[in-house]
């Protein structure tokens, strides 16, 4: 009974299923419109037997309750969910521009206005989920969604965690991990903070700055937090300045969130609403 609402019960049998928004490991999201609302969203079809085979039917419910209850404009929110005899159905909030990644990769380079600009977003984001003691741990590009108004969301809540964290198995890239996941230590919300740096590197140079061809080289460099800044873009020195106070081994000693939408890169670069330019 969240806020008095009675939870009503979902079915298929509710949704007209669209077009294949993106295959995921466990199963596809398509574009779906709810029946008597005409309201449009994603639906996430998940395999049980395949949750089975991997074994993340705990994350996928810790996913469920985490991500249902957070409301954030720059979170894509889930409204519920519902199965039947093979399958997990989540009902996400349908983010109208798409990939963040694609978008990325179209421009190969994002501006330090529209860098700064989702840098802000996700750093407000996070502060929102680290006051509910909730880490993300899985920011990166793929993850991330841009709204109808052009607004950045953080969607797939799988690797977030409560704050009592528990070691996590490593499987995907190491990019965008902290020194203290890499060396499979104990972890707190500073790995958000660590991958916030990762991403504003990435989105003004194209690639995660401990980049390599071996798993082996790109844990090393993390390790070492082997940083070293292209020549090519140019870049303000208040983008390196940020980028060097959020890559900071010490976990304790990253830039907390509260001050790096204070940062003056940030105060004088992102769009105040969090929304940029007015992307085709
Ligand atoms: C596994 C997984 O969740 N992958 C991604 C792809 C679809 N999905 C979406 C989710 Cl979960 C929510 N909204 C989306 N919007 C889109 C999209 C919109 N356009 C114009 N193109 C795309 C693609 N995709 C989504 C998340």
């Amino acid at each position: 009974e969240s806020n008095g609402r009675k939870e009503k019960r979902w079915s298929l049998t509710d949704f007209d299923i669209g077009k294949p928004l993106g295959r995921g490991k466990f199963g596809n999201v398509y574009l779906a419109r709810e029946r008597e609302s005409k309201y449009v969203v994603a639906l996430k079809v998940l395999f049980k037997n395949q949750l089975q085979q991997s074994q993340v039917e705990h994350q996928l419910r810790r996913e469920i309750e985490i991500q249902s209850h957070l409301r954030h404009p720059n979170i894509l929110r889930l409204y519920g969910y519902f199965y039947d005899q093979t399958r997990v159905y989540l009902i996400l909030e349908y983010a109208a521009k798409g990939e963040l990644y694609k978008e990325l990769q179209r421009c190969r380079v994002f501006s330090e206005k529209r860098a700064a600009t989702y840098i802000a977003s996700l750093a407000r984001a996070l502060m929102y989920c680290h006051e509910k003691h909730v880490i993300h741990r899985d920011i990166k590009p793929e993850n991330l969604l841009i709204g109808s108004k052009g607004e950045l969301k953080i969607a797939d809540f799988g690797w977030s965690v409560h704050t009592s964290s528990r070691r996590r198995t490593l499987c995907g890239t190491l990019d965008y991990l902290p020194p203290e996941m890499v060396e499979g230590k104990e972890h707190d919300a500073g790995v958000d903070v660590w991958s916030l740096g990762i991403l504003c590197f990435e989105f003004l140079f194209g690639t995660p700055p401990f980049e390599a061809k071996k798993h082996s080289d790109t844990y090393k460099r993390i390790a070492r937090v082997d940083l070293k800044f292209p020549s090519k873009p140019v870049i303000s020195a208040a983008a390196k300045d940020l980028i060097c106070q959020l890559l900071v081994k010490d976990s304790s000693r990253r830039l907390p969130l509260q001050k790096v939408v204070n940062h003056p890169w940030i105060v004088n670069n992102a769009d105040a609403s969090g929304i940029y330019g007015h992307t085709s």
